[in-house]
């Protein structure tokens, strides 16, 4: 890991009414890294991964990402310059196959697009099949392949879990946030969800995972940050965030 970073975030606040959601919180994405951001329910993790990605406005502070400002930039300008992010609460589309939720991961809404495929044109059938030939790639590379024509609906949360991230790899990003990836999964599908992570980030995609399975953010992460009340009180390699008391008291409790 070196150069410059991916992600910078220098000095973001956000509050809503009388609660400050996010104070001040500094950090950076390093190329090649996964960077988690971990805390107590309400510490502002959500909040501050919408921040970034523009789903909320700041009223303070700014976002670089690849040596660029991204402040200010709406959510879908993001993707085409290599950042993407899932949610907590947006997860697979039931009705649709699991190819076809992967290839709404790579879909770019420019005008040109929309007429292009409204109308039939040749250019959105060619779109089309590129995508659905990189949806099928992805789904081989996460060894979901045998899922790919199946109802997204139907299957367990260990393999929709795997799908959200193909989903977000399938625009080709440089960066991936992933909010609560391990959310609903037992203790062989976070297994096998870190082995896919690891194998994503060793791909070449940085990754950016809020998540409360501290297990999981322990074999992954090369940096933590953890927020308490919209503030960090800890930034650095995982064991040593571990064991700092004020992360012990916030979050981690004595029995971690
Ligand atoms: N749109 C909003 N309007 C009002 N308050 C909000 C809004 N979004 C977040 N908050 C408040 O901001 C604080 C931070 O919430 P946020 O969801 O970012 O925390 P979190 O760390 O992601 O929590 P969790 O782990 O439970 O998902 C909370 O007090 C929450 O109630």
């Amino acid at each position: 890991m070196s150069g410059p970073p991916l992600l910078s975030v220098h000095g973001l606040g956000r509050s809503f009414g009388g609660v400050r959601a996010v104070d001040d919180v500094s950090f950076t994405v390093e190329p090649d890294s996964v960077r988690s951001i971990i805390g107590p329910n309400g510490a502002g993790k959500t909040t501050l991964l919408d921040l970034i990605t523009g789903f909320t406005a700041p009223d303070s502070g700014r976002v670089e990402f690849a040596g660029r400002p991204i402040s200010g930039l709406p959510p879908h300008k993001l993707p085409p310059l290599g950042l993407m992010r899932t949610f907590q609460s947006a997860r697979l589309v039931p009705g649709l196959s699991v190819r076809e939720n992967v290839m709404l991961g790579g879909y770019r809404f420019t005008r040109a697009r929309l007429l292009s495929d409204g109308l039939r044109l040749p250019r959105g059938r060619r779109e089309e099949r590129a995508l659905s030939a990189r949806a099928d790639e992805l789904l081989r590379f996460l060894e979901l392949e045998r899922f790919a024509g199946a109802d997204a609906a139907d299957l367990p949360a260990g393999v929709q879990r795997l799908v959200e991230v193909a989903r977000g790899l399938a625009g080709g990003p440089r960066l991936l946030l992933l909010d609560e990836p391990a959310a609903g999964l037992d203790d062989t599908e976070t297994g096998e969800l870190s082995d896919v992570l690891r194998a994503v980030c060793a791909g070449g995609v940085s990754l950016v995972v809020i998540e409360h399975n501290i297990e999981l953010i322990m074999r992954l992460s090369h940096a933590v940050l953890v927020l308490d009340a919209g503030r960090v009180i800890a930034d650095g390699p995982p064991a040593a965030v571990r064991d700092d008391p004020a992360v012990i008291e916030a979050y981690l409790g004595a029995g971690a």
